[in-house]
């Protein structure tokens, strides 16, 4: 581990003063988590309240833990606004307050906090002087001012570049010391609002919507703690990825899943034709139309029978319920109305009898086996696979449902070639669950969540951002995503298009397009393949100078770039054609590695990454094994390769036996 030094010019008795606050802070906090934890449940009247009282209160004791490595506060705001605050603030990952409620540490989240993000010497929004700190382990070493009341220029931030520039080692991290002001305004974008962030890759959008996350919690927190918030990414290795950057900021209680296990694990192997033509938004009205022909017109009435008497509701009064429930309700509970519709008609006859039925006798009639054998020949119970199998297994059910949404040739692509016997036994594909969620929800409505993070959404089929789109139909979304990382057959080439098929229509599109991740040599090289992928996007731009990063050698000598990688610092990614993933594990040879596996926790400084799952991951050395078979495993894999080659923070080396892409041959 390399000693940190203090910069030269650093005066040690203001240090002194800033650590002593530092402690200060660290006891307070210390104080506030043995009031926390001494608070009892018991005062709760009964069983059930205490246990949530006491999940609450666990919880605000785990909010308050001091994690020693972490500084309390990373930034200090000089102020001179005249309101209730302290002229100088300390701005941190939480709120922190001595005994007698005077704040010590002001969570980044708050509204005053904003300044340090945004204010500049021309806009220096009521602050005379922004100071940041460096730290090491837990300890505060360093600081740095910027004066803002001065006008004039403030030169680049030491402090802000080497935690930019500092080595990556296991999971992401969070960025709050560092957020910039482009990535702020989105963080605090209000609820209400829909943003959807294009950015080329590593200009923090992942971090940015993860942040996001966690400023809405902070700022709605009674309203999203009911309603929820979610975040959508393209795998599990990815998830796990991220998995720690919201409880570091305090934030637990984020579901954090994919689409598949949002909508179904079904994963059959299916030609990318078939899916491209499932994951079509025309494939909505064709389902719409046909769950509702499972209706059958009633050409019977209904007779029910209660002692001597005999109630019958005729066959052209169910045929006029039916039509008028049919296109006023989801199905599910326009079968339940249906059953209650006849019932009360039998009632209405009971009462013209002298009778006096109350709503039992209503619920009684509804449940009895005249009405429920009615019912299901006319308004059949249905599961969603039902449909779908009839749909994909019934050419002439298809053509009926299909209208001219789709084409003869559209039909024919999606009916099955080798059909299963029942929809018990089908065998569904990730594309098929898109259409199952899309029938759950004609059936039964899809509950909304408050708000929803969609990461790598240029990957999403149309049907899929319908499914989605259902989740916020009552909330919000953040959208993330690169055009040029497309790599589904479905992939979208506008952001309009998304938000449309989202139900988000009034979201906003906004880019960002300063990478903190790729060396500028590296980024350069891997936008020789934009012109044919993203020809309307320009060319992305670093922040990291980085020369000398980037080595591309002739001959597939991995243990090699390996070994002269693991001399260095951080971690390193071995990014390999899938099917190459055993041949590299064993050129490898005795060096200690390990294949990418989201489920595992163990953590390895040398990872084999199969390139299908390389998106969104970041590692300090990059080795790209044979980039001509990444490109000619898939449809999309130029794509691939600019995903594969733009995952390195210090330095890429590209091994190729094969040819190279010829963009790549400048
Ligand atoms: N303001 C910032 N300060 C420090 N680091 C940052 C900042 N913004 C982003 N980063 C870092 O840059 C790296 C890339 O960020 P992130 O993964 O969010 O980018 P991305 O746009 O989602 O990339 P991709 O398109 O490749 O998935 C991460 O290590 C992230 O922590």
């Amino acid at each position: 581990m390399p000693t940190h030094k203090l910069a030269p010019d650093i005066p040690t008795d203001v240090l002194a003063a800033e650590q002593a606050h530092l402690a200060e802070s660290r006891a307070a906090l210390k104080a506030m988590r043995a009031h926390a934890q001494s608070l009892s449940a018991d005062a709760a009247g009964d069983w059930v309240s205490q246990q949530i009282l006491q999940s609450l209160l666990d919880q605000r004791v785990a909010a308050l833990a001091d994690h020693p490595d972490t500084p309390l506060f990373f930034g200090r705001l000089d102020r001179t606004l005249g309101d209730d605050l302290p002229g100088t603030i300390y701005v941190g990952r939480r709120h922190v307050h001595d005994g007698g409620s005077k704040p010590l540490v002001i969570d980044w989240r708050a509204p005053v906090s904003r300044a340090f993000y945004q204010a500049s010497p021309a806009d220096p929004m009521g602050i005379v002087r922004r100071r940041r700190f460096g730290y090491h382990g837990g300890e505060l070493t360093a600081f740095e001012d910027e004066p803002l009341g001065e006008g004039g220029e403030i030169g680049p931030s030491k402090i802000l570049t080497e935690e930019i520039e500092r080595p990556r080692t296991g999971p992401m991290r969070d960025i709050v010391a560092t957020i910039q002001p482009d990535q702020d305004e989105i963080v605090r974008s209000t609820l209400a609002q829909t943003v959807c962030v294009q950015g080329a890759p590593g200009t923090g959008k992942t971090a940015v919507g993860l942040h996001r996350a966690a400023y809405l919690l902070f700022t709605h927190r009674e309203r999203l703690a009911r309603s929820g918030v979610m975040i959508v990414g393209p795998n599990r290795a990815f998830l796990s990825y991220i998995s720690s950057v919201l409880p570091a900021l305090g934030e637990v209680k984020v579901d954090q899943t994919t689409v598949a296990g949002l909508l179904g694990e079904h994963s059959a192997p299916e030609d990318p034709l078939v899916a491209a033509v499932k994951g079509d938004a025309r494939m909505a009205a064709v389902l719409e139309r046909a769950l509702w022909m499972h209706i059958v017109k009633p050409s019977e009435g209904v007779v029910f029978t209660k002692g001597a008497y005999r109630y019958r509701v005729a066959d052209y009064e169910v045929r006029e319920i039916v039509a008028s429930l049919r296109g006023t309700t989801r199905y599910n509970p326009g079968r339940a109305a249906l059953a209650q519709r006849l019932a009360h008609m039998v009632l209405v006859r009971m009462e013209q009898r002298g009778e006096s039925p109350d709503d039992r006798v209503q619920d009684a009639v509804a449940r009895s086996k005249p009405v429920k054998q009615l019912v299901d020949a006319v308004w059949p119970k249905l599961t969603p696979e039902q449909v779908l199998f009839r749909l994909l297994s019934d050419p002439e059910f298809l053509a009926r449902a299909a209208k001219s949404d789709l084409s003869a040739e559209e039909q024919e692509t999606l009916i099955w070639r080798k059909p299963y016997r029942s929809w018990k036994s089908a065998k569904w594909t990730a594309a098929d669950a898109a259409l199952l969620d899309e029938l759950r929800d004609l059936m039964e409505r899809t509950p909304s969540l408050g708000h929803l993070v969609v990461d790598e959404a240029q990957d999403l089929s149309e049907m899929q951002l319908r499914a989605l789109g259902r989740r916020c139909r009552n909330g919000s979304a953040t959208v993330l995503g690169d055009l040029a990382q497309g790599t589904t057959p479905w992939s979208t080439r506008s952001w309009e298009s998304v938000l449309e098929h989202l139900g988000q229509r009034e979201g906003e599109v906004t880019e960002l397009t300063l990478g903190f991740r790729v060396p500028r040599e590296v980024l350069d090289y891997a936008a020789r393949l934009l012109p044919s992928i993203a020809p309307d996007l320009a060319a992305p731009r670093s922040l990291r100078p980085g020369a000398g990063s980037l080595t591309v050698r002739q001959g597939l000598a991995v243990a090699q770039a390996a070994e002269e990688a693991l001399a260095k610092e951080g971690s390193i990614g071995v990014i390999v054609p899938d099917a190459l993933v055993g041949e590299v594990s064993a050129a490898l040879g005795s060096l200690p590695h390990a294949v990418l596996d989201p489920d595992s926790a163990e953590e390895h400084r040398l990872l084999i990454v199969p390139a299908t799952l390389a998106k969104g991951l970041e590692y300090d050395h990059v080795i790209v094994v044979e980039p001509a078979d990444i490109v000619s495993a898939e449809p999309r894999g130029l794509a691939r390769l600019y995903v594969v080659l733009t995952r390195a923070v210090t330095s890429l080396t590209v091994l190729y036996d094969k040819a190279l892409p010829a963009q790549l041959v400048a």
